[in-house]
């Protein structure tokens, strides 16, 4: 579903950011991507979600090839970005689920159903700067599968939230996955998902330094300023997290 060639990517201010990443993620698979502070994950996600051309090298997202067609990438990707507050456009819960849409009733009713999903009804008139950090990820995550996109690129979901809310977020995940999405998820910490993902990407100074199944991966992200999860750390292997799946 997502295929990186040799790609290279620089901002524009300068500085290469991105190096010679080659990877690929299947329909429907739930990767993890992670690596330490400025590693790149962000920018990875941005060029995955037709935000920003490749300036060497090649992207393709569902056979849609980037550089070329990133407006078509667009349409299929959705990216939940790190900071809520950068992404809620919407005065209130309703207007940002149903912001850019026509006020149709199947609008509507869509919306609601969304909002039920994310327990986001109560709240549904409420101005969104009164919103807790967690209601706002969830609006935020909401308002992208709303779209229907096939890919869900998440950009540290888990940071700033609570055990409850960690537990939700990988309720979402898992729903995503078993709808058939194919998602990316970057994180600092393995611990709130390696047991859900079926490979991990290790970036390290914008390269990829490890890929594969977490088993595959785990005995050397270290080397790479990632702290392994500590049932593996502890030879118990993987354990699922907290309150399990
Ligand atoms: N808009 C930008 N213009 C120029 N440089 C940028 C821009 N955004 C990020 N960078 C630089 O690109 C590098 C990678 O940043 P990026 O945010 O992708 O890393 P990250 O792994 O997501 O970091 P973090 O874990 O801290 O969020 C860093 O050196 C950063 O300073």
């Amino acid at each position: 579903m997502i295929t990186l060639s040799n790609l290279d990517f620089q901002y524009p201010s300068g500085g290469g950011v991105l190096s010679s990443v080659s990877l690929s993620v299947g329909r429907g698979e739930l990767v993890g991507l992670v690596g330490a502070n400025g590693s790149g994950k962000s920018t990875l996600l941005s060029l995955v979600a037709g935000l920003y051309s490749p300036s060497s090298g090649s992207l393709s997202v569902g056979g849609v090839e980037s550089p070329g067609d990133e407006k078509g990438i667009r349409a299929r990707c959705r990216m939940v970005m790190q900071d809520a507050d950068l992404q809620i456009l919407g005065g209130t819960v309703e207007e940002d689920l149903l912001l850019g849409r026509r006020r149709t009733e199947d609008a509507v009713a869509a919306a609601h159903t969304m909002a039920a999903r994310f327990h986001l009804l109560d709240v549904w008139d409420r101005p969104v700067q009164t919103l807790s950090w967690g209601m706002k990820r969830k609006l935020c995550l909401a308002a992208a599968l709303l779209d229907g996109p096939e890919v869900l690129l998440l950009d540290e979901p888990f940071s700033g939230l609570d055990y409850p809310g960690m537990t939700e977020m990988r309720r979402l995940l898992v729903e995503s996955r078993d709808a058939g999405l194919t998602q990316l998820v970057s994180s600092h910490d393995l611990e709130c998902m390696v047991d859900l993902v079926d490979a991990l990407v290790v970036l390290d100074g914008g390269r990829v330094a490890l890929a594969g199944p977490p088993e595959e991966v785990l005995d050397h992200v270290r080397d790479h300023a990632v702290r392994p999860p500590c049932s593996w750390s502890t030879g118990l292997g993987i354990k699922p997290w907290g309150g399990g799946r």
